[in-house]
């Protein structure tokens, strides 16, 4: 049988049966959308009043993005599809030994939010991966430049002498120590003593990290000594030169039981106040050169320094795609869903992002694949030095892709040149960041690098296993998760509003449905301007008796109902389809209202002041460190608002003016006042009450840390006051 294998062994794909339906919903949809900017544009034309004009044209505004968003998030719809890969058949295909190489990249930048052992934790499981050791380099990339870090890597390739054969001989999957030694397994001396190891590294590496410096007692050899004394005075982490550490050299550095180790390299590239270092998308350009010239692995892998392996058998699904015939020549990169640990129940934040990351993607493979998103991605070398018909030769001929490694790594000119190319002035007047390598200008360097690759011609292919290939930390208190998505939303516009923006240039290149898809992130944070009015005008209105949609009565109000009735309910649909619940699809959409009233508003209104001139961004990394009180309420399902934030200020300001218009209006309903015309706007307040809980409960009645601040609450209750009296001033115009 071996002569028929094919390409469909190895993997598979069919559209889903959904699609029609979906169709057909869009359709009909959207003559529902043109219906209602006309019935806008009829009530603007007879709008008497310069209020109810102004009014009028804020709700036809906002409706127009609302089914600007819903136009371009049917992209998503048109064509999604189901993989499956075979990666059992793999070794019949192509022998173990001509697997291509992998170089694997690690991304931390700050030793104190994100902890040394979550990086080591990262390491040991992909380094550990069920693939040929000799084929393997793992490369850490240190933007934090800290010796911390660098001593955990060191303590980490001891380890591995030690896990890796352990993994090897027991068949693990979970690769990942310190998630091995959480869950569940049978006790054994073995395991015992393995354990054992870990922990005491562990508190090791942990005591290090709490003093805050090496101390000579934790230096075991001249090498490692000579690799510290690169810590000078003046060795700060803005400001140092090139530091990269061989920590394990292959075939020369073995295991316990005599097997090659991989190669594990740290790296913490040049920095200098006078230049500049694109952030992450910097330090990613940085291990492509140094891996060009030390390794030059076809394959690349870039993780999250807290995404850590939970299969060991990934590379082996990857290899699916790359491999032989099954290999489309234009494929570019296999991208992984982001999928994280610790959820809670409910998912209170939305972290699993499943729409993002989930739904969507499967939505964008049909078409010609999803976008990267920063971690869990297998891209072709290839890729970063021009679209797959016009190749985009480096400066240096060591860095090109097809370019043979010759040299061992640790050898003096290969280091030489590693350090060079490590350099923070070798980018000037290259095309690294523009047309070469990770793309620089956006703060979402992911979304901005994989969308340009695709308007050069490059494809990618979504794979989700059922066991999730990866999985990474969540932040756990709502600041983080909010200023997490201020910074995206932020890097988002700053693609909307360049000459690549997806409406334009995208739809140009890639054709109109990959064009929307983007267009859908790129111009996400706009949802916080339909957003907002809606949070505030119709309640505004009510407080004010001023009726500003149709009457029960009126046929207009069935359309007003078949819209949010019909958005809503297909979005819960997408959600139970792709394996969720009803419960976190109810936190996903309060989460949707949540961001578009703090974080989007918040990185729009940053985007425009830069934009002016006024203030410049830069990259907030998320903490990863856990508070233990913090996670328990987090455990639990409460809110943390615990910090004065001013992103909290209009979420409180719309609980308070949703409730006191939701009480006004059921008052005058009481009072056998017109319930027929403010029923639409007592339905919205109404909604914002039931989002609003966890808010009201955060500023009245929880006494914990966690609570909303004193302060944030009374500010907030007086600016609605404010706004109130205002609004009601000018209404009673
Ligand atoms: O100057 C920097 C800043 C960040 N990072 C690394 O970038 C990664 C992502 O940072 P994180 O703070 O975790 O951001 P998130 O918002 O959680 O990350 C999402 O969004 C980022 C873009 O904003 C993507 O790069 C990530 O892959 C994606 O998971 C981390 O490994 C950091 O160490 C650097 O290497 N250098
Ligand atoms: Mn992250």
């Amino acid at each position: 049988m071996e002569s028929t294998l094919s390409k469909s062994t190895l993997h598979t794909h069919r559209c889903m049966r959904r699609t029609p339906f979906n169709r057909l919903f869009a359709g009909v949809y959207t003559i529902a959308l043109f219906a209602l900017l006309y019935h806008h544009v009829l009530t603007l034309l007879h709008s008497t009043t310069l209020v109810s004009f102004f009014i009028s044209i804020s709700m036809l505004i906002s409706d127009i993005l609302l089914g600007f968003m819903w136009s371009a998030s049917q992209a998503f719809r048109m064509r999604p599809i189901h993989r499956q890969q075979f990666p059992e058949n793999l070794e019949k295909v192509v022998d173990r030994k001509d697997f291509p190489a992998m170089d694997i990249f690690i991304c931390t930048a700050d030793p104190y939010k994100e902890p040394p052992m979550t990086v080591v934790n990262t390491t040991l499981s992909v380094m550990a991966y069920d693939y040929p050791t000799e084929k393997l380099s793992v490369y850490v990339s240190d933007d934090g430049g800290s010796e911390l870090t660098l001593f955990a890597l060191m303590e980490a390739a001891k380890f591995g002498k030690h896990w890796l054969p352990y993994c090897r001989q027991n068949n693990i999957v979970d690769r990942c120590p310190e998630a091995y030694f959480r869950s569940n397994h049978p006790r054994s001396s073995e395991i015992d003593k393995i354990k054992m190891m870990y922990e005491s590294m562990k508190i090791g590496v942990e005591t290090v990290v709490g003093t805050g410096k090496v101390g000579d007692q934790h230096v075991s050899s001249e090498e490692e000594r000579e690799a510290f004394n690169k810590w000078t005075q003046g060795f700060t982490r803005q400001d140092h030169p090139s530091v990269i550490q061989v920590l394990l050299e292959m075939k020369k550095d073995k295991d316990n039981t005599g097997q090659s180790m991989p190669n594990l390299i740290y790296v913490s590239r040049q920095k200098s106040k006078a230049s500049p270092h694109y952030f992450k998308a910097g330090a990613l350009n940085a291990l492509l050169r140094v891996s060009a010239i030390m390794t030059n692995s076809p394959v690349i892998l870039t993780l999250d320094c807290d995404m850590y392996s939970n299969d060991s058998q990934t590379p082996h699904r990857v290899l699916c795609y790359l491999i032989g015939s099954a290999s489309r020549p234009n494929l570019g990169y296999i991208q992984f869903p982001q999928r994280f640990h610790g959820l809670n129940e409910a998912d209170i934040y939305a972290c699993d992002l499943k729409r993002e990351f989930k739904v969507q993607p499967v939505g964008m493979d049909g078409l010609s694949g999803p976008n990267y998103v920063g971690t869990g991605c297998f891209f072709r070398r290839r890729v970063f030095f021009g679209a797959p018909s016009s190749f985009l030769p480096p400066e240096l001929p060591e860095l090109s892709p097809d370019h043979v490694v010759e040299k061992p790594i640790k050898a003096q000119p290969i280091l030489a040149l590693a350090h060079l190319v490590a350099g923070c002035n070798f980018e000037n007047q290259t095309n690294w960041g523009s047309k070469m390598g990770f793309r620089y200008g956006s703060l979402v360097e992911d979304y901005y690098t994989g969308y340009r690759l695709q308007c050069e011609g490059w494809n990618s292919v979504f794979c989700h296993p059922d066991r999730p290939a990866f999985l990474g930390d969540i932040p756990i208190s709502l600041n983080d998760v909010l200023s997490q998505t201020k910074r995206w939303s932020v890097g988002l516009l700053e693609v909307a509003f360049s000459k690549y923006c997806p409406v334009t240039f995208g739809a140009r290149a890639m054709g109109p449905l990959m064009g929307l898809c983007f267009a859908y992130y790129a111009f996400w944070p706009i949802f916080s301007i339909p957003i907002t009015t809606y949070a505030f005008l119709p309640q505004l209105a009510l407080l004010s008796n001023f009726s500003i949609f149709p009457k029960v009565t009126d046929p207009w109000f069935v359309l007003y109902i078949f819209l949010f009735l019909g958005a809503y309910a297909q979005d819960c649909l997408d959600f139970i389809l792709a394996d969720s619940t009803i419960q976190r699809w109810w936190s996903d959409q309060r989460m949707w209202l949540i961001r578009g009233l703090s974080s989007q508003l918040f990185g729009l209104t940053e985007f425009v002041t830069k934009s002016l001139g006024v203030a410049t961004h830069g990259f907030n990394v998320t903490s990863k460190v856990v508070d233990d009180e913090q996670s328990k309420r987090y455990d639990q399902g409460i809110f943390e608002f615990g910090v004065p934030s001013p992103m909290f200020v209009p979420l409180a300001m719309a609980a308070t003016i949703n409730l006191i218009a939701f009480v006004r209006g059921l008052l005058e309903v009481c009072s056998g006042g017109n319930v027929d015309g403010s029923l639409v706007q007592m339905f919205i307040s109404g909604f914002g009450i039931v989002n609003c809980f966890p808010i009201y409960e955060a500023m009245v009645l929880r006494t914990d840390k966690g609570r909303m601040p004193i302060k944030t609450t009374i500010i907030s209750i007086f600016l609605s006051w404010a706004l109130y009296t205002t609004t009601s001033l000018i209404l009673k115009i």
